[in-house]
C-alpha cells in the first residue's frame, strides 16, 4: 500500500486508499502526493520528520530510495516509531520526467508568494502541509530532510546545503550526516526560498537540502553508495537515532557569492561536464553575462557548485564557494 502510493500518486487514473494501517501505526493521504505516517506511540523525544523527494521531476533515485524504505516499513520489517510527513513534490514534473514544468519550484518557498501557475498552486499546497504537520505535533522536535540529486557529477557525489536561517544547526546533525555518508556541507549565505529553508526559518526545524547523486532516469540509478542514507531513512521512520560518525570526515564550504544570470546573452567560461566543487584560481573568467559584464575570481581561489547556463533570467546560474572550518560539533 505504502509503497503504491508512490507509484498512484504519479498516475492520476489509480485509486488510493486515502488511510489504513501500516505496522506500528496508521497512514493518510491528505492530499495528492502527499503521505501522512502516524504511530500508534512514539518517544517524546522522537522529531516530527518532514522526507521530501522529487521536488524536481528528473531527481528520481531519493524517490527510488524513499520508496525502498516505505516498502521495508510495509512489510514488516520495522515498525513507525515517530510522525513523518512523506511529500513527492512536483508531479506533473516528474511525470514528465523534467526538472520543473513552467518555473523552478525549489525557489518558491515563501509565505508572501504571488505568484500564479502550477508551481506556485504546488508550493503554496506543500507548505500548508507542512505547516499543519508540525503544528499538530507541536511539542516535539522539527526535522526536514529535502532529497535530492544534482545535475553535474561532483568532487564530493554526496553533500548537503545547509540553509540560511536564524535557527542553529545542532551538532548531532552533523554526526548523522557523516553516519549517512554525506561527504561535504555547504553553508548558505543568504536566505534561499528552498524547501528545506521554509521549514528552517518557519519552523527553526533541523533541516537540508541533500543532494545524493546524479540526476538519473527511474531505473538507471545505482543506489549502492545511497545504502548508508536509506538506513538512516528507515532509522527515522522507525523513530530510532540514526547511525552517527565523526563529522571531521565531513567537508565543509561556506556560499561566497551567487553567479545570477540577468541577460539572454549568457554564458559560463568553462565546459558543461566541470564537476561540483571544481576549484578556479584567481584571475580565472567564470561567467560572461552581456547586461551584468564578466565575473572573474579575485584573490582566493572559488569552487563552482550547481553551474547552470540555462536557468530562467534572474535565476541563479552558480554557487561559488570556499573551504571553511568546520562548526562546533558539541
Ligand atoms: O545540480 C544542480 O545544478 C541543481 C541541483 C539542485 O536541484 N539543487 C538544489 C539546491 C537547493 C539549495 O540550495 O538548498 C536547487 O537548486 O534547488
Ligand atoms: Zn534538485
Amino acid at each position: 500500500m505504502l509503497a503504491d502510493w508512490l507509484e498512484q500518486s504519479l498516475n492520476e487514473t489509480a485509486s488510493t486508499p486515502r488511510g489504513g494501517e501500516i505496522p506500528g501505526g496508521r497512514f493518510r493521504v491528505p492530499g495528492p502526493g502527499l503521505l501522512e505516517l502516524t504511530p500508534v506511540s512514539a518517544a517524546p523525544e522522537a522529531p516530527a520528520v518532514v522526507l521530501s523527494v522529487g521536488i524536481h521531476g528528473n531527481e528520481t533515485a531519493p524517490i527510488e530510495l524513499l520508496g525502498a524504505s516505505l516498502a521495508r516499513l510495509e512489510a514488516g520489517l520495522m515498525t513507525l516509531g515517530s510522525p513523518v510527513l512523506v511529500i513527492l513534490g512536483n508531479l506533473e514534473a516528474i511525470r514528465a520526467g523534467t526538472r520543473f514544468v513552467a518555473t523552478n519550484l525549489n525557489r518558491l518557498f515563501h509565505r508572501d508568494l504571488a505568484d500564479t501557475g502550477m508551481e506556485a498552486d504546488r508550493a503554496r499546497a506543500l507548505m500548508h502541509a507542512v505547516d499543519a504537520f508540525f503544528e499538530r505535533h507541536a511539542t516535539r522536535r522539527r526535522l526536514h530532510y529535502d532529497l535530492h540529486t544534482a545535475i553535474r557529477g561532483s568532487q564530493y557525489p554526496r553533500f548537503a546545503v545547509e540553509p540560511y536561517a536564524d535557527a542553529t544547526t545542532t551538532p548531532e546533525q552533523w554526526q548523522w550526516l557523516a553516519g549517512a555518508a554525506i561527504q561535504a556541507v555547504l553553508h548558505q549565505h543568504t536566505h534561499s526560498w528552498t524547501f528545506s529553508h521554509y521549514s528552517k526559518h518557519y519552523h527553526a526545524a533541523q533541516a537540508f537540502t541533500l543532494e545524493l547523486g546524479r540526476a538519473l532516469p527511474f531505473g538507471d540509478n545505482g543506489l549502492a553508495p545511497l545504502a548508508p542514507m536509506g538506513r538512516m531513512l528507515d532509522a527515522l521512520l522507525a523513530g530510532r537515532s540514526p547511525a552517527t560518525a565523526e563529522a571531521s570526515r565531513i567537508a565543509f564550504f561556506r556560499v561566497e557569492h551567487e553567479l545570477m544570470r540577468h541577460a539572454e546573452d549568457f554564458r559560463l567560461c568553462f565546459d558543461d561536464d566541470t564537476p561540483n566543487f571544481t576549484e578556479f584560481a584567481p584571475g580565472t573568467c567564470l561567467a560572461e553575462d552581456a547586461q551584468a559584464g564578466s565575473f572573474t575570481v579575485g584573490e582566493t581561489a572559488l569552487r563552482v557548485v550547481f553551474p547552470n547556463a540555462n536557468v530562467e533570467l534572474g535565476a541563479r546560474a552558480a554557487l561559488l564557494v570556499s573551504a571553511t572550518q568546520a562548526p562546533p560539533t558539541s
